[in-house]
């Protein structure tokens, strides 16, 4: 079983110096994204800001299309939001990265019409990988703990998304006029 603690020698992770203030909405990356795309009717609809350092908060209502057993959040979809949370800290460090690795403790219930209360921080930095760590808390950022993950990510170059990706997104995402929406596809800081 490979860790997810960063090892000795491990750098802190660098905020970058334009990085959004913390506060701000950092917006969904990309519409079809299940994580945070408006354009995905039964998508989690994640909206992230920017906290301090490299650190980031989430909310996610759990919806009735998110259920796995009655009236219950599915794991899997949780999981989803704690990825696409720390998923976003890369934003901050303006880095490319996806994860390679991501273990989900899963504290107790979660019922649909919950608002998760989602924070997640870098733990650190070691050659291409980003160690991460989130947790999701019922009803506010000082409910009960109800899913606690550690991820670890690893950076890539834009082309692990333009080679690997199915052409007809790929070209869709390219050929958008807007450049912002364009670089953001590909998780790329403008
Ligand atoms: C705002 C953005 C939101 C984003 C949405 C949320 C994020 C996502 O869900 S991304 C989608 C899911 N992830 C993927 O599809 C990734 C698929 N996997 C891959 O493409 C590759 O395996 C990839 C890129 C992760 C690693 O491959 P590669 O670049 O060849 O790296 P490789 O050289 O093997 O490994 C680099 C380091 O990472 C380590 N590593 C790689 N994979 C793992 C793993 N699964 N577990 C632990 N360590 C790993 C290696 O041991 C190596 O460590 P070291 O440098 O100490 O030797």
């Amino acid at each position: 079983m490979r860790s997810l603690t960063p090892p000795p020698g491990a750098a802190a992770a660098d905020r970058h110096p334009d990085a959004p203030a913390p506060g701000t909405l950092l917006g969904s990356h990309y519409r079809h994204c299940f994580g945070c795309g408006s354009g995905q009717p039964h998508g989690l609809h994640l909206e992230t800001r920017a906290g301090e350092g490299v650190s980031v908060t989430a909310e996610f209502t759990v919806r009735p299309v998110h259920q796995g057993a009655p009236g219950l959040a599915h794991g899997g979809v949780l999981t989803t939001a704690l990825d696409e949370t720390m998923g976003s800290l890369g934003w901050l460090m303006h880095v490319i990265a996806v994860t390679g690795r991501l273990e989900t403790d899963f504290v107790r219930p979660v019922p649909v019409d919950t608002v998760l209360h989602l924070s997640a921080r870098a733990t650190g930095v070691h050659g291409r990988k980003i160690f991460t760590s989130a947790e999701g808390r019922i009803g506010g950022s000082g409910g009960p703990v109800a899913v606690r993950a550690e991820a670890l990510f690893i950076q890539v170059k834009v082309e692990h998304f333009t080679d690997n990706g199915r052409d007809e997104e790929i070209q869709a995402a390219m050929a958008d006029p807007d450049q912002v929406r364009r670089a953001r596809a590909f998780e790329v800081n403008p």
